[in-house]
């Protein structure tokens, strides 16, 4: 073969947009102008044929997209490695090109059906032939690297590219001659950009910015030092002028409307590579199980989504969709990706969604040993809120005591959820991801069966009155049951009059524990000695003449009598939400906080105390009604496993989406002001009967 570098193109005589398969063709369908592409295509050949020998292939009708060669397959001496498109609208391309390969004396490799790749456009080798670059993310597959590394024996350096007008590894990607490297960063995920600054050296590097990519400025051919380009900015094009390149633009703006530009309508046909090459792709797999309402519940596009995020691809090996709404479906995946932590972060993501690794049913889980009390080994799991087990000694134990947040300790034939700060040297702690599975379906099935009346999700639209309705017929139900209900509730329950709904609420059973701070403890109390809170008159709205002392003093008479309990049995406090609590035998717990005045002799304010007092009364809790505290609900919602149907009432939809986004089922976000919320609970409560007692006013003792 000639000395001269040697092309592949194809006449446009069939171009055009004719479908949209990525976001340049949207808005161009029939709308480009096959004159002007004759006109550019001609150019462009021409500036080619006087530096390189350009071969023709021949283009077929029905194929518009064949103009663009570089998708025809990938080159290495004589071998192709024929693409595999990803899309129906360029598969019939495949034989003719093959054809084409074969009668040139080629040696030609395909890969399995269901690996995609798009050829030249989605790897590139390095000038110095010392490795080869391949995308993946939009069109080739990651699992289709390991067979280029072992047919075209090179090296393969895996990119993910992130941003879907740049599909293809060349649109945003141009190894040039003597080792620079024409690129726009933002194409590819971290990673990526981590193993492109690690193989070129930064005075190789030619980062583009955003203006110049998008008029396919990296989409260029490089002929010893001449590169042919649609455009360039004259910033770019002088910074390339000074490593010696000399710069061609030439207009095809028509092959644009279809995605592509002067690298893609071209196919470099004698690619050498450097002697001593590693064959090798770094590709690491497993194969993973996902059972459950796959479809309805989302729960494969979140899977899959888990996947992509972190960097990783997948190849669906089986599926089995249920036959009935309430059946259950089955996937098994084949995960890749490029490096172990990666795969390591997708396989426990993973596993949170209720996935089991193919191997792990004969593998226990990995056990190391705590070296530093309060400190956990290196690669420990991290728990969810969703039941989970482990592999111990080939027997799948549950783990006790499940939050999100924590590790989890085997002690002999147990498991539980331990938090990081109370680990003890020579704890055996689960690290990895073999071994584990989590049991995300039973809770959702549980909890789609106990609370599909609610749903889940976050809305101010969605009327509060139908919310509360059914949030009422839920605590009668859990009341009946001898269920347990916990409330979380902030000062402004006390300051938006809600504190006589929620002291009434617990006067009539239906809250079995209490959690707060300091502030919903003295407002209350306050508003039963003075009938204010925060010196402000809650019947007729207004500040009270040294009312601004009230909490103090408030304070100060409960530190008196050394507890709110002795303060009630004293007589002093005569109603309100904490007397209720005392009355009822509702155990309470006030976490300390740093804005805390006082504190109450009650106030925990060792945090690590106030969040065991917290885990401890919030154990078998069925229903947790969060009432107004961004602080203490989502302290709740981090101590609360799966299963426990959460209500968060704030006046903030981000408040309230944090929580809903806990991504169980049985989290539901109520957009409203808390007084309301509770004043419409307290009479649904009523409307539904069954012995309930009417609000009594709050006792003030003034
Ligand atoms: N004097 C004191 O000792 C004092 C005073 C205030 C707070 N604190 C302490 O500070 C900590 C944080 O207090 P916090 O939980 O109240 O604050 P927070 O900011 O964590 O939560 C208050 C929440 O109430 C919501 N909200 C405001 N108005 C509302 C309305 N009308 N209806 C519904 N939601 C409404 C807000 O959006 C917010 O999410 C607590 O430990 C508390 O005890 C102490
Ligand atoms: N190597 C390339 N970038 N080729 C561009 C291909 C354009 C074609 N319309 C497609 O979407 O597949």
């Amino acid at each position: 073969m000639s000395s001269l570098i040697q092309y592949l193109m194809c006449p446009p005589d069939h171009y055009e947009v004719d479908y949209v398969i990525n976001p340049w063709m949207v808005g161009n369908v029939h709308r480009s102008s096959r004159e002007r592409a004759v006109q550019q295509w001609q150019a462009l050949y021409q500036h080619l044929s006087q530096r390189a020998k350009v071969h023709l292939v021949e283009p077929v009708q029905g194929w518009p997209d064949m103009v663009f060669t570089a998708n025809a397959g990938l080159i290495l001496g004589s071998t192709v490695v024929l693409s595999r498109f990803y899309h129906p609208e360029r598969q019939g391309e495949q034989p003719h090109f093959k054809a084409w390969f074969e009668k040139q004396g080629y040696t030609v490799y395909e890969l399995p059906p269901a690996l995609a790749f798009e050829g030249a456009g989605d790897a590139l080798l390095d000038r110095a032939g010392r490795w080869l670059w391949a995308g993946y993310g939009f069109r080739s597959m990651l699992e289709s690297h390991p067979y280029l590394a072992k047919w075209l024996e090179i090296e393969v350096l895996s990119l993910r590219l992130v941003d879907e007008r740049f599909y293809h590894l060349d649109t945003c990607f141009c190894p040039l001659s003597e080792g620079y490297l024409l690129y726009y960063p933002a194409a590819f995920d971290a990673y990526s950009n981590r193993l492109i600054e690690m193989r070129v050296p930064p005075e190789k590097r030619i980062p583009v910015q955003e203006a110049d990519a998008i008029h396919f400025a990296c989409n260029a051919v490089d002929v010893n030092g001449t590169i042919l380009v649609n455009w360039v900015s004259p910033e770019l094009e002088a910074t390339l002028q000074e490593r010696g390149f000399t710069v061609v633009q030439t207009d095809l703006t028509e092959f644009l409307k279809a995605g592509g530009a002067a690298k893609c309508l071209t196919l470099r046909l004698n690619e050498t590579v450097a002697p001593q090459t590693d064959p090798v792709a770094t590709v690491l797999s497993r194969t993973v199980t996902l059972q459950g309402h796959l479809v309805d519940s989302a729960l494969l596009t979140e899977a899959v989504d888990c996947i992509v995020e972190n960097g990783g691809s997948f190849q669906i090996l089986k599926f089995h969709l249920g036959e009935k709404r309430q059946s259950t479906s089955t996937v098994e995946l084949s995960v890749s990706a490029p490096t172990e932590e990666m795969l390591d972060t997708i396989l426990s993501g993973l596993i949170e969604r209720g996935a089991r690794l193919a191997e792990q049913s004969h593998q226990d889980a990995r056990l190391e040993r705590v070296q530093k009390s309060g400190v956990a080994p290196d690669d420990f799991y991290v728990t969810t809120i969703y039941p989970t087990e482990v592999r111990v000694a080939g027997q799948w134990i549950p783990v006790q005591r499940q939050r999100m947040d924590g590790v989890i300790v085997v002690k002999g034939s147990a498991a539980y959820c331990t938090l990081i700060r109370d680990l003890q040297v020579g704890d055996a702690v689960v690290c990895g991801v073999e071994g584990i599975r989590t049991l995300r379906q039973a809770s959702k099935e549980r909890g789609s069966q106990e609370f599909t009346f609610m749903g889940s999700g976050v809305s101010s639209e969605r009327r509060v009155e139908i919310l509360v309705e059914q949030i009422a017929w839920e605590l009668r139900r859990i009341k009946e049951r001898g269920g347990k209900t916990v409330v979380v509730a902030g000062p402004v329950v006390i300051h938006t009059g809600g504190g006589s709904h929620l002291a009434t609420l617990i006067r009539g059973g239906y809250v079995q524990a209490l959690l707060g701070g300091n502030a919903i403890a003295v407002h209350d109390l306050e508003q039963n000695l003075y009938g204010t809170s925060l010196g402000v008159d809650l019947v007729r709205g207004n500040a009270v003449k040294g009312g601004h002392k009230h909490h103090l003093k408030t304070i100060n008479l409960i530190r008196k009598h050394g507890s709110i309990r002795a303060a009630v049995e004293a007589g002093v406090i005569t109603g309100g939400v904490f007397y209720e609590c005392i009355r009822a035998g509702v155990p309470f717990s006030l976490a300390g906080s740093i804005r805390d005045d006082g504190p109450l002799p009650d106030t925990e304010m060792d945090l690590v105390k106030a969040q065991q007092d917290y885990a401890r009364l919030i154990q078998g809790a069925d229903m947790v009604l969060m009432l107004s505290s961004m602080l203490h609900s989502i302290g709740v919602g981090n101590m609360t496993p799966a299963g426990v149907k959460l209500i968060c009432v704030d006046i903030n939809p981000a408040v309230v989406t944090k929580l809903a986004d806990r991504g169980s089922l049985e989290s539901v976000g109520i957009v409203t002001d808390v007084g309301l919320f509770l004043s419409l609970l307290v009479q649904q409560l009523a409307r539904l009967g069954q012995g309930y007692e009417r609000p009594q006013p709050v006792l003030t003792s003034r």
